[in-house]
């Protein structure tokens, strides 16, 4: 956990590519489509600064035609204008608002939808180094990050800047010595904004990992909560979550220091501005130069300047911290699933179902020494072949290569004769049912959970596979029959239900081949003959690997092969194998429990 800490706080700070490069491609694949309504947004941002413009130049004939010459008509007039300048800045200020909150809101469901379409084809390798939780957090903490920048982001930035514009223009129009002064005090505030924001992004980068690593160490201990309590590791658990959760307050804190310094910045730059306008004008004003209604209508652009230039100094922490859950997030999309299928690759023409592993090598990156180091055999068509050996002989690996969760190094695997990698996926994974040895159950109805196995069955179909699954009477006996929820991974229900509901999953399915990887967790007697005789009508008519982990399991299999070391070292029936003494003979000492014999523990008596 220390190691994988640290090494994602380094990828955190990092530098990562240029924010330029990024909303390029945030605006190429997201926002390009939606031009209409960001022209539209564009247009209320024009008519907010126009009409904030125009508040500040009445203030010229109030000063000089109300004030000093007392006419009556322009009183009026102004009366009226000033209503019509705010209703306008208000509906537009509400439109412009609302489009981009649309568009923001798209471009995060686009991306979700992206980011997720790219997950789902990754290969089964690529989740096996990642932390789930940690995924998932870049779906909702990151970009929900992106969501603000859009919608306040832009928003600010689009309506504000115009306004800075249009408000700069007035005070060109009102006194060009007078602006000069003006203008050359704010450009000084851009620099402090630009040096800080890299260090915004940094912040941002390592808050969005830590969060990450937080979902994934509270994700981990909620799920081990029983262990976590019976091995009384509360204080060693809390300690590591608080060290996480401190390490996002400090990102945190750092964002909101920069932004609270960008503020100060600006609002000291502000008041030097002002001061010096309003000792040079106040003196030309004085001296006769300048009239008042322009004094005041200057002094009026300025003040309304000074809050949108705070604004946009502000936007930069929200922009910065959406960069980084962009520049997260292409990550991922960059990231190219390491198995794909061929171009125009054919599908799978199942005809008997013969699986073939011919002198099949594999070495997972993380280890060592060869998973697989040469494995040949034949499942022949309707056959049911079992594996075993010893824990980590590489059964399990040969069970993967099969829906090519994993690619052979050397050799190939073939199903009537086609290599699997030349084939479709979606081909090749309808001609596979699998009952893996961890039970993968949906918190969703029992109904819900059989279906998975072929979506759109009826009810007869569902029920059908639940009997020859030995699960319909048990499923009958639940408070809510086959419409029961059972829990995350099914925890509602017993091991040896929850084993009979996989089950009947894989029978809806109906495949023509049926990868098995016998649960180790031991059931009672009882259950293990439900059980027993389930997998036994699962069985029939389908080409079948199992890894086998108890003997009744091997009596009834056509062919065993035992597996040492990632290759074969003996095959045959169950009694020539005995018969021979060797390591399946060992096994058999133990019941195929995986340990090794000589194991004093687990030698029967
Ligand atoms: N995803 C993986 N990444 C790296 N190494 C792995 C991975 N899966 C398995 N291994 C390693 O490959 C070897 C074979 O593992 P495998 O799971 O195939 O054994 P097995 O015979 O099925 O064992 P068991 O009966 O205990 O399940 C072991 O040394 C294991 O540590």
């Amino acid at each position: 956990m220390t190691t994988r800490t640290a090494r994602e706080a380094g990828e955190a700070e990092a530098a990562g590519p240029s924010t330029l490069r990024l909303v390029g491609r945030l605006i190429k694949d997201h926002l390009a489509q939606q031009w209409g309504l960001i022209a539209l947004a564009v247009l209320c941002m024009l008519a907010v600064a126009a009409s904030t413009s125009a508040i500040a130049w009445l203030m010229k004939p109030a000063v000089n035609d109300v004030f000093a010459r007392h006419d009556r008509d322009v009183l009026m007039l102004i009366a009226l204008a000033f209503p019509v300048a705010f209703v306008l800045k208000g509906l537009a200020n509400y439109g412009q608002r609302t489009l981009m909150n649309r568009v923001g809101l798209r471009v995060v469901q686009r991306c979700r939808e992206a980011l997720y379409d790219h997950l789902q084809g990754m290969d089964i390798a690529f989740f096996a180094q990642q932390q789930t939780a940690a995924l998932v957090s870049r779906f909702t903490v990151d970009l929900t990050l992106l969501k603000n920048t859009i919608t306040s982001g832009i928003m600010v930035v689009g309506r504000d800047a115009v306004t800075m514009v249009s408000l700069v223009v007035s005070l060109f129009l009102l006194d060009i010595e007078l602006a000069l002064i003006a203008v050359t005090v704010f450009p000084a505030a851009v620099l402090p904004i630009a040096l800080l924001g890299k260090r915004v992004r940094k912040a941002a980068r390592g808050m969005q990992a830590q969060s990450g690593q937080l979902d994934a160490l509270l994700l981990q201990v909620f799920q081990a909560i029983r262990v976590v309590k019976v091995y009384n590791a509360g204080e060693h658990e809390r300690a590591r979550v608080a060290a996480t959760v401190d390490r996002i307050y400090r990102h945190l804190m750092r964002s909101e220091r920069i932004g609270a310094a960008i503020s100060m910045v600006v609002e000291i730059l502000s008041g030097f501005a002002f001061a010096a306008v309003v000792i040079y004008g106040g003196q030309r004003v004085t001296a006769g130069d300048l009239d008042p209604g322009t004094f005041f209508a200057f002094i009026t652009s300025l003040f309304l300047l000074y809050q949108p230039i705070k604004r946009i100094g502000g936007v930069n922490v929200v922009a910065q911290e959406g960069m980084a859950a962009v520049e997260r997030m292409y990550g991922v999309i960059d990231t190219p699933p390491a198995l794909r299928e061929g171009k125009d690759a054919p599908a799978l023409v199942v005809g008997g179902g013969e699986i073939v592993f011919d002198d099949v090598r594999l070495t997972y990156p993380t280890q060592e020494g060869p998973a697989l180091d040469g494995l040949s055999f034949r499942a022949p068509a309707g056959a049911t072949v079992a594996l075993v050996g010893r824990s980590g002989a590489g059964k399990s690996t040969a069970l993967q290569l099969v829906p090519r969760f994993y690619d052979a190094d050397g050799g190939r695997v073939l199903i009537d004769g086609q290599d699997v990698r030349a084939v479709t996926f979606r081909s090749l994974w309808a001609a596979i049912a699998m009952v893996t040895q961890e039970i993968i159950l949906f918190d969703d109805s029992v109904r819900a959970n059989i279906a998975y196995g072929r979506p759109g069955a009826s009810q007869a179909e569902i029920e059908d596979a639940a009997r020859h699954a030995a699960a319909h009477d048990f499923i009958l006996a639940l408070p809510e029959g086959y419409d029961t929820v059972i829990g995350e991974q099914g925890t509602r229900l017993s091991g040896g239900q929850r084993q009979r509901l996989v089950i009947a999953r894989a029978m809806l399915k109906n495949a023509p081949i049926l990868l098995l990887d016998e649960a180790t967790s031991a059931l009672d007697t009882e259950s293990e003959r439900h059980v027993r005789q389930a997998f036994e009508r699962l069985r029939q008519g389908r080409t079948c690997i199992v890894v086998a982990h108890r003997l009744s399991t091997v009596m009834n299999a056509d062919i065993i092969h035992v597996i040492d070391a990632g290759r074969i070292v003996e095959s045959g029936s169950h009694a020539a194998l005995l018969a021979e003494g060797g390591l399946y003979a060992d096994l058999c000492a133990t019941d195929l429990s995986d340990e090794p014999a000589e194991d004093p523990e687990v030698v029967p008596a």
